[in-house]
């Protein structure tokens, strides 16, 4: 086989895989040499060896059986040369120390810690991502975002529900860079940090180190949680022109929130704007397949030895999202360990009732009449305009619970209570804020989950 046959190979390649998967994974494929019945294709990096190997194997198998008449027996390695937008060199002979060098399961066990901000975990690598169509899209990009050097994707925008894998993969790309060039300055924040952090600048005088912190010492800024900016107009404003900065400079940077950047309420045109400015990219709630293959994949690493029929139950019980089926896996592994209880279809339905607290019939109007009985207002006072003291709070603790235990979304929930969707989110935020600083409020809204989670709605 030569060159032109592998270019040949490829373009009927094409034709079965979507135009963005194409480009990402197939097309930086090179050809490596050709002996015999023997073929080497080289991919840019060891995830990329890994993924194409696992997704797109046994489609470049019969591509080349159709193309050259017969079998070929082949192998993936690693090219030596780094991912670039070009594919990668043709002829050059992968060496398995580089693939030793760049595997990310051979981080340290320990969390990450950062130049500024919050510490990376350790497992959230990209090998430990399970792939599926929900996060297909994602995944690739963000891949691509933290490999390649002077490609073109500088800005990521991750938007999902909780629980899906944003934090996964923005630590991932924080992992994957750090790994391959440790002296990058990567920050790691939460929107909500970098308010508190500018906020504290502000007040101490000390608003021209936090921009040149930002501003010109930051190579990588992971920030997570941008929903929690709605309304800030003074953070915008100061991220936005940070922003501006990071962009000239070239400088990759991860988004990750509960909504779309045009969907998130209250932000201005300029920030708004940037935000969008890369690539946005969604990731929904994985299917039975690849929650079945996440349940296969934690029971691996960790060695448990679950039963496939267990293991589908859960996969086909625990629906909503990915942490709440590492929660399952947790709780049954738990009980069988602790309490010596069988790994059974039984054991497992009880994990389940716990975590699903019969999530399908607890309704907004539900919670809505339970906060009414525990705040002492009326089904009329909750929803209406009034902002004495007792209603406001009743109202948040209302769309909070809502947004907890029903799958209804935020804008909806706000519908609900008689508001737009911009003060159903800041009535999220404020519940949250009170949880954290363990407030009344906080300490209220603690009662109210126990007694949804134990039935008595
Ligand atoms: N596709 C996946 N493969 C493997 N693990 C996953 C995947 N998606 C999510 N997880 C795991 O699920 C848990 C929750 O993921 P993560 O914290 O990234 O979600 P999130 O979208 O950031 O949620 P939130 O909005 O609540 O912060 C983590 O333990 C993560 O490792």
């Amino acid at each position: 086989m030569d060159a032109n046959l592998w270019d040949t190979i490829k373009s009927g390649i094409k034709n079965h895989v979507p135009a963005h998967s194409y480009r990402m994974w197939i097309e930086p494929i090179g050809l490596g040499g050709c002996q015999d019945n023997q073929v080497e294709l080289t991919c840019a990096n060891a995830f990329s060896q890994k993924r194409i190997q696992e997704h797109y194997g046994s489609l470049i198998r019969s591509e080349i059986e159709k193309q050259t008449g017969h079998p070929l027996d082949i192998r993936f390695a690693v090219s030596e040369k780094q991912s670039t937008v070009t594919p990668v060199a043709r002829t050059r002979t992968p060496k398995p120390s580089v693939f030793a060098r760049e595997r990310q399961m051979e981080l340290p066990q320990v969390a990450t810690r950062l130049l500024s901000g919050r510490m990376l975990r350790k497992d959230y690598t990209f090998d430990r991502f399970v792939v599926g169509q929900n996060s297909d899209f994602a995944y690739s990009a963000a891949l691509s975002l933290a490999a390649k050097k002077g490609g073109s994707l500088k800005t990521l925008f991750l938007s999902s529900h909780t629980g899906m894998g944003k934090s996964h993969l923005s630590q991932a790309v924080g992992h994957h860079i750090l790994h391959k060039s440790p002296g990058e300055r990567i920050y790691y924040v939460t929107a909500e940090d970098f308010t508190n952090e500018m906020v504290g600048a502000l007040r101490s005088g000390g608003m021209d180190t936090f921009k040149e912190k930002y501003r010109t010492q930051c190579d990588v800024l992971l920030m997570e949680d941008v929903h929690f900016l709605t309304g800030k107009d003074r953070t915008q404003q100061e991220l936005a022109m940070t922003l501006d900065y990071l962009f000239e400079a070239d400088k990759k940077i991860i988004f990750s929130g509960a909504a779309l950047p045009a969907d998130i309420p209250k932000l201005n045109d300029q920030l708004r704007s940037r935000l969008s400015s890369g690539l946005v990219s969604p990731i929904e709630k994985p299917d039975f397949q690849t929650r079945l293959r996440i349940l296969k994949s934690r029971c691996r690493e960790n060695s448990v030895d679950m039963p496939m029929r267990v293991m589908e139950f859960l996969a086909g019980e625990l629906e909503d999202n990915v942490r709440q089926l590492e929660s399952g896996l947790i709780g049954v592994t738990a009980k069988h360990s602790l309490l010596g209880t069988p790994m059974d279809i039984e054991l497992a339905e009880s994990v389940v009732k716990n975590i699903v607290c019969r999530k399908r019939q607890i309704t907004v109007e539900g919670i809505k009449l339970m906060v009414c009985k525990e705040f002492g207002v009326s089904p009329e006072d909750i929803v209406s305009k009034s902002r004495k003291q007792n209603f406001v709070r009743s109202r948040q603790m209302g769309i909070y619970l809502s947004r907890k235990y029903t799958d209804q979304s935020i804008q909806a929930i706000g519908r609900s209570f008689n508001r737009y969707h911009a003060t159903a989110i800041h009535a999220i935020n404020a519940v949250e804020k009170g949880i954290r600083e363990k407030t009344a409020v906080g300490r209220q809204c603690e009662v109210l989950q126990k007694k949804i989670e134990s039935g008595d709605l």
